[in-house]
Formats: C-alpha cells, sequence, structure tokens
C-alpha cells in the first residue's frame, strides 16, 4: 500500500540511534479519558468497545492529541485485550471496574481449545492502522501495539485485572506446563498480529509488559521475557525497505535491563523508578531508551513540571546522538489537566533543542 511520504522522522531516527535535531516526545495513553473530545467520540460509539472496534472513530480519537500537541508519533487506538478477545475469551468493559472476561483460561480443557485466532477477526485493527497512516498524511509515523503474552495471559487467566495474580501465580507454581502452553499459544498469536499491523502502516511497534514487573527474578525471564524474545524474533523488522523498530516495555522491569537487551529489541520503555543515566551505562549504545517521567508530574505547578522534564534530559545527556524517546513512565491518569500535557511538550521540545552539541 503506498502512504504519503514521512515528514517528521524524529521518533523513528532517535529509536534507531541516529542524530536527531531534538528529543521526540509521545505520551503512553495519549488519546483518552483525558480529552474532553475523546469522551465526546466515546459516547457516540456507545462504548469503549464500539470505538475501538469501528476504524473511522480509532481514527479520530488517535488524531485528537495530535491536533491539540505538537507530539512526535501517533498510536494506534486499540486495546492489548483485542488480541484474546479474538481467541474467544469474550471481552467486556464493565463501567468502573475495567476489562472483564466472560470465559477465562483456567482448566486443562480450556487449555486445549485454546488456538492462535484467524487474523480476519481483527480486520478492522489492521484497517485501522491503514485508515489512521493515510489520515496521518506523513506529519508523523504510526505505532502499533500488542501486550506481552505474560501481561495479556495475566487477564486470559484471572479473567480480569487482579491486584495479588493468585490464579496466575498458582497455576505458575503448581501447573507450570500448562502455563507454558498458553504463552505459547498467545506468542504466536501476537508475533501474528504485530506483523499484520506492520503490513498495513505500522512504522514502529511496541510490546506493553504492563504486569512483567510482578514477577521474581529468574521467573521474569522465564515466563515473561522469554516468550517477548520469541515474539520479536518472528517479527517483519522492515517493510518495503525500511527499518520497523521495535520498544519492549516492562513495567517494573528496571532491575533487568541487560536481559531486555538480550530480547533483541530496538528500545527500551522504561518506568519512573529508573535513573535515564545509569540505565544508559548499562546497555551502552545496545538500545535506545524510552520514557521515563512519572506520569503525576503532570499535577504539578507549571515550573514543577519543566524542572522534571530538564532532569530526564539532563539524565540521558546529550541529546543529539539520538537514543532518547521522551515519555511517561507509564499511562497518562484521566485526570490530567491537557494544559500540563502542552508544558511538557513545550519544554522537552525546546529544551532539548538547546542542549545541541
Ligand atoms: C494493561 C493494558 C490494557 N490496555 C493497554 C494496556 C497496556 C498499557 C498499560 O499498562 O497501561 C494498552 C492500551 N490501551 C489503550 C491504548 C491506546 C493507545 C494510547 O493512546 O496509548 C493502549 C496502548 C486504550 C484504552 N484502553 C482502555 C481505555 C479506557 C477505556 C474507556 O474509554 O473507558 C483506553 C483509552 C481500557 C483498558 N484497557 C486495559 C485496562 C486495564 C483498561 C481499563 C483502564 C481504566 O479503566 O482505567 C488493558
Amino acid at each position: 500500500m503506498a502512504f504519503p511520504v514521512l515528514q517528521n522522522d524524529v521518533f523513528l531516527r532517535a529509536l534507531q540511534r541516529q542524530h536527531v535535531p531534538y528529543t521526540p516526545v509521545w505520551l503512553m495513553r495519549q488519546a483518552g479519558r483525558y480529552l474532553a473530545e475523546y469522551n465526546e467520540t466515546r459516547a457516540r460509539a456507545g462504548s469503549f468497545l464500539g470505538l475501538a472496534k469501528n476504524p473511522d472513530f480509532a481514527t479520530e480519537v488517535t488524531l485528537q492529541p495530535l491536533a491539540r500537541f505538537p507530539l512526535d508519533a501517533a498510536i494506534l487506538f486499540s486495546d492489548i485485550l483485542m488480541l484474546p478477545d479474538a481467541m474467544g475469551l469474550g471481552l467486556d468493559f464493565v463501567a468502573g471496574e475495567g476489562p472483564q472476561f466472560a470465559r477465562p483460561v483456567r482448566t486443562q480443557q480450556d487449555v486445549e481449545q485454546l488456538a492462535v485466532p484467524d487474523m480476519n477477526q481483527l480486520r478492522y485493527v489492521f484497517d485501522a492502522v491503514s485508515q489512521i497512516r493515510q489520515s496521518l498524511n506523513g506529519s508523523v509515523p504510526l505505532i502499533g501495539f500488542a501486550g506481552s503474552p505474560w501481561t495479556v495471559t495475566c487477564y486470559m487467566v484471572e479473567g480480569r485485572g487482579s491486584t495479588d495474580y493468585r490464579q496466575i501465580k498458582t497455576m505458575m507454581y503448581a501447573q507450570p506446563a500448562m502455563l507454558h502452553r498458553i504463552l505459547e499459544v498467545t506468542a504466536q498469536a501476537t508475533a501474528q498480529y504485530l506483523n499484520e499491523q506492520i503490513r498495513a502502516g505500522a512504522q514502529a511497534v511496541m510490546i506493553f509488559d504492563s504486569w512483567g514487573g510482578v514477577l521474581a527474578d529468574g521467573l521474569y525471564q522465564q515466563f515473561s521475557l522469554a516468550y517477548i524474545t520469541q515474539v520479536i524474533s518472528q517479527l517483519n523488522r522492515t517493510q518495503d525497505g525500511v527499518v520497523v523498530p521495535v520498544i519492549a516495555f516492562t513495567k517494573g522491569g528496571g532491575l533487568w535491563l541487560e536481559d531486555i537487551v538480550s530480547s533483541g529489541c530496538d528500545a527500551i520503555g522504561l518506568d519512573w523508578t529508573v535513573n535515564l543515566k545509569q540505565a544508559r551505562e548499562r546497555v551502552g549504545d545496545r538500545v535506545a531508551l524510552q520514557g521515563n517521567i512519572d506520569p503525576m508530574a503532570l499535577f504539578g505547578t507549571e515550573s514543577a513540571i519543566r524542572h522534571e522534564v530538564r532532569r530526564v534530559i539532563d539524565d540521558f545527556g546529550p541529546v543529539t546522538n539520538g537514543g532518547h524517546i521522551f515519555n511517561l513512565g507509564h499511562g497518562i491518569s484521566q485526570f490530567t489537566p491537557p494544559q500540563n500535557v502542552s508544558i511538557l511538550v513545550d519544554e522537552v521540545h525546546s529544551y532539548s533543542s538547546g542542549k545541541h552539541g
């Protein structure tokens, strides 16, 4: 498919550790409930799933934050749980309670029935990717994404969000072979899903391992990172001769950076507990780093926000060699004042472009 020529490639260059004029910035969950226009579109769509499953609505909300803020990348509006939904688990979003599956995977019989879904069931996602890419008109690159096998499997086994991960950890310690089988199927499905997004027009992909950080050392490597590595090894890393970089984000993964480098990713997403200078010393120039301001910093005063942005940029060091993509350490809060996002983006751009070497 032919798409408009990309104008702002600062994000893609930084991911490949090439020279950049300033630090690029985008925000996890940049399209969402903190924006009045998102809530308005969601009301018209009737529900979150009505929004996410309709490529016209998905395109509309993906572009909303870009109309407000000069961000350097767009991210597909969708959810990591669309994949298990297509695997037949029956996804629903219950008001005030978050995501729930009607048919969680608990028994040996459930596991035996699990299979990689026909990617045609996710056609609405790939159609949204192509439509968004056209609508961006080459302004900034489009990021596709999936959850990590471990994080998606947490929801598949628990059936909903969890605080103690009791069901999945019981399976991990009592029936590890069964859990490995679920992770194996989910990893195969995730690789196909990301490859279809790349084929449809995604210019970078990110793997969200939001719950890898709840695992013990040793078990993280076995039950989360091994499957992230497997997914990455199966990805089509170029499309039409252009590199499609891969970002791996394990929330709470700061202790395992060297291990995460070995997954084969191009960049590591970092939460706010990690010092960027130390992270850089540990990973060298093998990967780029994405992050990592505390999303709650956006509730501070203007001067506090600007101060925190500078601290993060200073921690990373010289910006023009690339290798740093500014982001939050996790998704933006739905209560964030949008004006404060303007301040953050302005400070990232103005401060980092003044740090030219
Ligand atoms: C764990 C996870 C999920 N979804 C996702 C993750 C991994 C990232 C992370 O750790 O934050 C990923 C995700 N979910 C969404 C995006 C869109 C792209 C973006 O703007 O970053 C992305 C990248 C939209 C969404 N996904 C969801 C919303 C809010 C839904 C609404 O409009 O009511 C959005 C904007 C719903 C969702 N989806 C999920 C949960 C737990 C919830 C409920 C959250 C809540 O109620 O606060 C699962």
